[in-house]
């Protein structure tokens, strides 16, 4: 696969300079929610978006209860932190998502994604299937959400045996949650955009216009100007 950086070529709104203004009121841009099967093309894509437009599209850390990893960084990677207080977090309904894997719990804390969306970022965020029903049920986080598919079920496998980094049973435990998730990414209602990621190049293309899209929506309706990126009015 060619590097990202000699694939981004294409800028559906030119004139639209998304960064944030120098004064005034801070834009708000609704945070992004990617999902996918394992090994579809999710971080690749999250890895461009960034790559393209660093200091305007974050990400945001997670919380986690394992056990930092040799070299992993507290704030950095996670925010680890202990079984009890992510249980107490839990209880405060402070997690846009969280999961509990393996003998640990995840989560998205809302905080994160509001401090980063107040600071006028776009927050994109890689958060699975069963994270989005959760989402979508609370009224908090006012999200748009994404789902990546395979362009077939057989080039999935090829792409998550060719990344190398999987046991053969952790492929396979990938391509039957792979399966299951395909299945549900056609519910109404459940995700704004489907996109196939067949050609990284226009994958990526899509999904930065779908982004684009609705934030010119948004600055549209806010009254602001495109020119200065300043809010005009509200
Ligand atoms: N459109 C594409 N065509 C061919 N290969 C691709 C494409 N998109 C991504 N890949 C490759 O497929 C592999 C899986 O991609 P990636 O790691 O981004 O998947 P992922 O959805 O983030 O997986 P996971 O959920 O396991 O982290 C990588 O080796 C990546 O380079």
């Amino acid at each position: 696969m060619p590097s990202s950086k000699s694939r981004l070529s294409q800028q559906p709104y030119p004139e639209l300079q998304l960064t944030p203004p120098p004064t005034g009121p801070v834009i708000k841009f609704r945070p992004i929610i990617i999902s996918g099967p394992s090994g579809v093309g999710k971080g690749t894509l999250i890895q461009m978006l960034h790559e393209k437009h660093p200091g305007m599209v974050t990400k945001t850390v997670s919380h986690t209860t394992r056990q930092p990893r040799q070299g992993e960084i507290e704030g950095e990677n996670y925010f680890f932190i202990s079984k009890a207080k992510f249980r107490s977090l839990i209880s405060k309904n402070a997690f846009v998502e969280y999961t509990y894997f393996s003998g640990n719990y995840y989560g998205t804390s809302k905080k994160t994604v509001k401090d980063q969306t107040a600071k006028g970022m776009i927050v994109v965020l890689e958060i699975d299937i069963e994270g989005v029903k959760q989402m979508r049920k609370a009224t908090d986080i006012d999200a748009s959400y994404v789902f990546i598919k395979p362009p077939s079920f057989e080039e999935l496998e090829t792409r998550l045996r060719n990344r190398s980094t999987e046991t053969e049973e952790s492929i396979e435990q990938r391509l039957q949650q792979a399966k299951q998730e395909l299945e549900q990414a056609d519910t109404p209602g459940l995700y704004d955009m489907v996109l196939v990621n067949e050609d990284i190049a226009v994958s990526y293309g899509k999904l930065e216009n779908f982004i684009w899209r609705l934030s010119a929506d948004m600055m549209l309706k806010r009254g602001i100007n495109h020119g200065t990126g300043r809010i005009t009015g509200d």
